[in-house]
């Protein structure tokens, strides 16, 4: 079966889906304080595991990792689900600007969306 990850056009697509992505994240005032201080590895690692996570090659950030990674940041940040919808809201916007079909977009909703992703996420 063809994944996820080549139907929305392998590498290129994704490298590209990750640059428009961060650069909305980055500018995006719901969201953008906390990724300030982070070091250039810790976001490297965020863009490329969120991509990997929503493109369907999930199994190694189900679960602890996704929890410990987010950890610190809903005990001193206070992340939440305004800040869960706001990531969710510049992926779907950047891959309809990147003119990735509607029914591809819903796959990755699904995986993204799911409400065990939310909670491993937000600590619950
Ligand atoms: C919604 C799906 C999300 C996925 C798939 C995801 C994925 C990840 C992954 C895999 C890591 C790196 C783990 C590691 O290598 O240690 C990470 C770290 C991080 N995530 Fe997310 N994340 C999501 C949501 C969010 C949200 C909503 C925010 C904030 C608005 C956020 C901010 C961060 C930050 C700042 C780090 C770095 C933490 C640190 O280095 O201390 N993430 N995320």
């Amino acid at each position: 079966m063809t994944s996820l990850y080549e139907k929305l056009g392998g590498k290129e697509a994704v490298n590209l889906a990750v640059d428009k992505f961060y650069e909305k994240v980055l500018t995006d005032n719901r969201v953008k304080h906390f990724f300030v201080d982070l070091d250039m590895n810790a976001q490297r690692n965020h863009q490329k595991a969120f991509m990997t996570y929503a493109f369907g090659g999930s199994d190694h950030f189900k679960g602890r990792s996704m929890r410990e990674a987010h950890q610190q940041l809903v005990e001193k940040m206070g992340l939440s689900d305004v800040h869960f919808d706001a990531i969710a809201e510049n992926l779907v916007a950047t891959l309809q600007e990147l003119n990735v079909p509607p029914e591809l977009i819903a796959d990755v909703v699904k995986i993204v969306g799911s409400v065990e992703h939310r909670n491993d996420v937000l600590n619950r």
